[in-house]
């Protein structure tokens, strides 16, 4: 009878899912203030933590987030200074690593690397999860960017999902760049779950540089359904290359773009982007009132090129190999963060690409397998990239007259109000004081 009522209760008012996350970080970081901050709502004094402090706290989110699961973390925050040695005793069941840096504290900062290196890969229990660094201590003027930080740390978190996010304890919640780290982080945890699929209504992650514009949520969803709808990898480049797709709308755009640079990297699916959209509208009967714009096609491939390395993570490996592809092709190494260069468009975001495979080749390796039926790995760019829906992002960079001008559309043109979203852009993602 118990059980009954409980049941019925569970339907009516749905049990918390209880999220475990390792907090750890050097000595001073900060991770037992933010322990509090959000037990409490405040800070606390705090003194060096021996072992671990451990409480279970509600999940902040993004107010403007749709409703999620009732989620809380069970934060397990490890003492900087004596636990660290030990953590491979710990680190075990935890579904995430929040991992703390003193943006103030340059000179520690190798340190603090050297110290997630053992944690993240010293140890088989945390290799798949995700890390969340939190580029903590922003109020102060002497801050390290978030830039400077992913920079140092690109190389010990490579393979896995792992983001960078600015962050302080002295401001409100709100203000604190919190919720959206931690609304990334549980993006990142439910797409690395096997079930994530199921769960998708709960997973809208707001990056904190691209803030969503009305209505985009609601296309974003549109663009999740038709995921599950869409044809094959292969089916879908060989009708771009023989003029055939069923639509030329912006979906379709960024399905390609996505497609292509993950397949042939940057340097070679920027040419097969520009020119081959310019032939695709010339050619296609569904093209009708399109006509070719060189600066929009550039825009889109930074913002998606952007995305991709944002994720910084390899497909999983048993979608490269459902997808047919060979391991090498998609290999960690390949999505490792980029370079950056001062060129003559901007600043670029670089792949050094070895593997130059053209799309047509791939379409017809795809196809030979018979076996790329899904399509996970572009609706995980879209649960983590929910603004590329938002076909008016260009709005935030170039005046109207720039973009329209018969310059932008023939050749590419810089905007005017701000930089082409690159890593140098995630910099200006700092808390306000
Ligand atoms: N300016 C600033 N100071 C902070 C922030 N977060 C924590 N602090 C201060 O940093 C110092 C260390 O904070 P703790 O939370 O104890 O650091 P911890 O990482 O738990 O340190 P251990 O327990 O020794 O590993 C305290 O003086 C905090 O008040 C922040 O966001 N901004
Ligand atoms: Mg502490």
């Amino acid at each position: 009878m118990a059980s009954i009522i409980s049941n019925a209760l569970g339907r009516v008012w749905p049990k918390d899912i209880v999220k475990k996350a390792f907090i750890g970080g050097l000595d001073d970081a900060g991770k037992t203030t933010l322990l509090y901050k959000l037990k409490l709502g405040e800070i606390v004094i705090t003194k060096p933590t021996i072992v671990f402090n451990v409480e279970t706290v509600p999940l902040p989110t993004v107010s403007a987030s749709p409703s999620r699961p009732p989620t809380k973390l069970e934060c397990w925050d490890a003492g900087g200074c004596r636990i660290l040695p030990l953590a491979r005793y710990y680190t075990s069941g935890f579904d995430m690593i929040v991992w703390m840096v003193d943006s103030s504290d340059r000179k520690r900062l190798k340190e603090s690397v050297e110290a997630l290196n053992i944690v993240a890969n010293g140890m088989n229990l945390v290799k798949d999860i995700p890390i969340l660094i939190l580029a903590n201590k922003q109020d102060l003027p002497n801050a390290m960017s978030v830039n400077d930080i992913l920079l140092q740390i690109k190389d010990t978190c490579k393979g896995r999902l792992w983001n960078v996010f600015p962050s302080t304890s002295f401001r409100t919640i709100d203000e604190s760049g919190i919720p959206s780290a931690f609304d990334w982080l549980l993006s990142a945890v439910e797409l690395s779950s096997p079930k994530y699929c199921a769960t998708l209504q709960s997973v809208v992650p707001h990056p904190p540089n691209f803030p969503l514009r009305m209505n985009t949520e609601n296309i974003f969803y549109i663009f999740l359904g038709r995921t599950e709808s869409d044809s094959p990898p292969s089916v879908f480049l060989r009708q771009f290359h023989t003029y055939e797709l069923p639509s030329w709308d912006h979906y379709t755009q960024i399905r390609l773009t996505y497609l292509l640079l993950h397949v042939e990297g940057r340097q070679k699916a920027k040419e097969t982007i520009l020119d081959g959209f310019k032939n695709y509208i010339a050619n296609s009967k569904e093209t009708k009132g399109y006509s070719f714009h060189a600066t929009m096609t550039y825009f889109w491939m930074q913002v998606v090129h952007f995305g991709i390395q944002s994720m910084s993570k390899p497909p999983r490996q048993s979608d490269s190999h459902a997808l047919g592809l060979s391991h090498a092709k998609f290999s960690s190494d390949n999505l490792s963060l980029p370079t950056i260069v001062d060129c003559d468009d901007d600043f670029i975001l670089v792949d050094d690409d070895a593997d130059q495979s053209t799309t047509s080749t791939l379409a017809a390796s795809l196809e030979d397998t018979g076996v790329d039926k899904t399509d996970l790995d572009f609706r995980s760019f879209l649960l983590l990239n929910p603004h590329v829906a938002d076909e008016n992002l260009w709005v935030d960079y170039y005046s109207k007259p720039v973009i329209m001008s018969w310059l932008a559309r023939g050749g590419f043109v810089l905007p005017d109000k701000k930089n082409l979203p690159n890593l140098v852009a995630r910099e200006r993602v700092r808390v306000t004081s």
